[in-house]
């Protein structure tokens, strides 16, 4: 159309869904933050949209390091956090005018063991759900019947008592070993019952208390030995369970490597990455109980 012009409008940028966790562990009762900051900036971008110059744009990248970077001095609250990283973007330059952060902030709540709550292991407030998968075929007295009981979306974490070491090393290896890590995850768990009549509130209770303590409270050397004692400990608890299928996503927490803004991370700020992740995946059962593949079908098992 003649004397049209086209013209950018609003236009914001920045990183999203930076997934950062702080650890304070200056003393040995561990306190942790876990937030997903996402930073957008406002001003006069105009020339990067329209002619490919980006000397107006805080990069995406510096804009996430330094999320890490502010981190490294603790995160007091998310809005404090939030507070901070906005008057710094919006203070950069004269021609960013504003910057808006917004930061989700997951809760963690100590893991009690033996009704104490625990000083480095704790399990992610709410999204937990507990599943049961109940399979009758046959009517009446003969009838076979199985109960399967589960959880999903239990996610814990330890700040410490977690190695890995000793693995095989070739040419594709490059995995550092490690004395102490962050250890991570989010239990999937169904279990079998060998009776049709119990109180399942109190077995159901009882199995996730037991992989609960035994994740808290087993020094780690592998997500796949945390897995066999938080069956084993499921087991152990109630005799009524003949086995436990268990998925246990392994939700890698790396190191940010700070040293290229002058600052040293003694253990305090890391990234979580949530793709790709190890999954460990394990039945643990008893050997004095007969198989029931009956209960299993049509159940997405893991292995
Ligand atoms: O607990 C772990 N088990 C593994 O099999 C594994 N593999 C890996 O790279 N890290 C880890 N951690």
């Amino acid at each position: 159309m003649p004397g049209m012009t086209i013209r950018l409008g609003r236009n914001q940028y920045g990183k999203a869904e930076v997934r950062v966790v702080a650890v304070d562990r200056s003393s040995a009762r561990h306190t942790l933050v876990d937030l997903n900051v996402s930073s957008s900036l406002r001003g006069d971008f105009t020339a990067a949209h329209t002619a490919g110059d980006n000397a107006h744009v805080v990069a995406t990248d510096t804009q996430k390091n330094t999320v890490f970077a502010f981190a490294r001095d603790g995160i007091a609250s998310p809005e404090a956090f939030g507070l901070r990283l906005a008057r710094h973007f919006a203070g950069a330059h004269d021609w960013i005018t504003g910057a808006r952060i917004g930061i989700e902030s997951y809760g963690w709540s100590r893991i009690p063991v033996g009704g104490r709550p625990h000083d480095h292991a704790f399990s992610r407030d709410g999204g937990e759900v507990r599943t049961a998968v109940v399979t009758v075929d046959g009517d009446g007295p003969d009838a076979d019947v199985h109960v399967l009981a589960g959880l999903t979306g239990l996610v814990v974490l330890k700040t410490t008592g977690s190695e890995f070491w000793g693995f095989p090393r070739d040419r594709y290896t490059t995995l550092a070993e490690t004395r102490d890590r962050i250890l991570a995850t989010a239990v999937t768990a169904r279990w079998r019952y060998t009776s049709a009549d119990l109180d399942w509130d109190t077995a159901f209770a009882g199995a996730r208390t037991a992989l609960l303590e035994a994740f808290a409270g087993t020094h780690s050397l592998a997500l796949q030995q945390s897995l066999y004692a938080m069956g084993e400990a499921a087991l152990e608890r109630n005799p009524d369970i003949a086995e436990i299928r268990l998925s246990l996503p392994n939700k890698h927490h790396f190191l940010q490597d700070l040293s290229a803004f002058g600052l040293d991370n003694p253990d305090i700020v890391y990234h979580a990455d949530d793709r790709p992740y190890g999954l460990i995946e394990g039945t643990v059962e008893r050997d004095d109980v007969p198989p029931a593949p009956a209960a299993w079908e049509g159940t997405p098992g893991f292995c």
